[in-house]
């Protein structure tokens, strides 16, 4: 049975706790949803026969397709070669691209289209919006391009009635979305978000669920500085080119940091934990993947001596965490927060680790009250994070009955 509309669905970001880049050469990495930061994405019907809208405020972009056109394409992604995105789709793409000269717009659209005409052949309406808004900072290493492609890629499912309800199907899907904005992603990021929880992958391999044995106490920390994971994730591709045997053992060390910090984690072993948090930022700084800005955090934390900071995500700006150590100081960590929010213009973030993954609301299991607050939360653009979260979080006061 079709999925009456309107429909949402949602997705987290994430936090990398070890492994971010050597993911990419296929060592161990763990990740954990960020619970409170998520992508919602709302499918409604369009007053517009034949029309495909995009709806993204967060970005400050919006498009529309000619629903035909877009659906006469055909579909040519082969997920038995799913490590490549299909040339032939990407020049069929081409032309519903062109008049896209930003990359932050292009790269979504790009997957948003991908997707669609890959997912979407046996479309029951032909007038759709799909308007997506995210209290995720974008671009700043928490995953929010993984996070949209899973919101999007559960959304298609639900429109081409795939049923059941497969969570590998949508991480298999995001993964692909994930490629057309990053270029070379291990897959993390999406099995994640997918799944919530924390992980421990290896590209091209089964991930497994994780359980830390304490919970770990961070702050999130967002420089705002602005950077893009593809091109960092082409820089340390140029640096392995050139220095193979060099790059290869540092990869190969943090390999054994994901695997001494999946014991860590397990057992409980905090010590460790702030030992390894620290090689692993120092073996990342060394692939040059490192700013000032996120030093200018490190060293903060090093000289109140709160405990250990690493950059998280790719790198180059956006995101590092402190884990605090035991019986950290609370006036030394505010002071912390105090300064990098004051002095340096940064973003912290209090969340716990490990929420829920991608979840879907549908219609009709909210009464008209409630259905009308939440499309006002996307009718209106200027909405904020603190208004999204009050009535959308999972958890939150509302209850909303979403399906994990
Ligand atoms: N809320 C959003 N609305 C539209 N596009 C988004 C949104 N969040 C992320 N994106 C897409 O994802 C890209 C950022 O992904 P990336 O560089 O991997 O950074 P990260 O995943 O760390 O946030 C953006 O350029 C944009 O194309
Ligand atoms: C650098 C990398 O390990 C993580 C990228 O995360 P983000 O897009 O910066 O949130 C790339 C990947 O694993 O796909
Ligand atoms: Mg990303």
């Amino acid at each position: 049975m079709t999925i009456s509309l309107p429909f949402i669905t949602s997705a987290p970001g994430k936090v990398i706790l070890f492994g971010e880049h050597s993911a990419v050469y296929n060592k161990p990495a763990i990740a954990a949803s960020v619970s409170s930061l998520r992508t919602y994405l709302l499918i409604s019907e369009l007053n517009e026969p034949n029309t495909i809208e995009l709806d993204f405020p967060d970005i400050e972009f919006s498009h529309k397709w000619n629903t035909n056109e877009l659906l006469n394409l055909k579909p040519l992604h082969s997920h038995s070669n799913d490590e490549q995105l299909s040339e032939l789709q990407k020049d069929q793409l081409e032309p519903f691209l062109s008049e896209i000269s930003n990359k932050l717009h292009g790269h979504a659209a790009f997957c948003f289209l991908y997707l669609f005409v890959n997912i979407c052949q046996d479309l029951h309406h032909t007038a759709l919006k799909f308007t997506l808004r995210s209290t995720l900072p974008i671009g700043a290493g928490l995953g929010s391009s993984a996070s949209i492609s899973v919101a999007l890629a559960m959304a298609m499912l639900e429109l081409q009635d795939v049923i059941p309800r497969d969570k590998d199907q949508i991480n298999k899907w995001s993964y692909i979305g994930e490629k057309c904005i990053h270029g070379n992603p291990s897959g993390i990021d999406n099995s994640v978000a997918t799944h919530g929880g924390a992980i421990f992958f290896k590209k091209g391999e089964e991930f497994k669920q994780l359980r830390s044995k304490n919970k770990i106490d961070l702050i999130l920390t967002d420089t705002r500085i602005p950077r893009s994971t593809k091109a960092l994730v082409a820089n340390v591709k140029a640096l392995y080119d050139k220095e193979p045997k060099l790059i290869e053992s540092i990869l190969e060390s943090m390999e054994t940091v994901s695997l001494r910090g999946a014991d860590a984690l397990i057992n409980g072993d905090n010590e460790t934990l702030h030992t390894l948090v620290r090689i692993n930022h120092g073996l990342l700084t060394s692939l040059g993947v490192s700013h000032p800005g996120l030093e200018k955090i490190k060293i903060l934390s090093d000289e109140l001596g709160i405990g250990e900071t690493k950059l998280t995500g790719a790198g180059g700006g956006g995101c590092a965490f402190t884990i605090l150590k035991a019986g950290y100081n609370t006036e030394q960590v505010r002071l912390f927060k105090q300064t990098l929010e004051k002095e340096l213009n940064y973003k912290t973030f209090e969340t716990d680790l490990g929420g829920i993954g991608c979840s879907l609301l549908k219609s009709n299991s909210l009464d008209k009250g409630m259905l009308e607050k939440i499309l006002s939360v996307f009718q209106n653009k200027k909405t904020t994070s603190q208004e999204i979260d009050e009535i959308l979080l999972p958890n939150s006061e509302t209850k909303l009955p979403w399906i994990c």
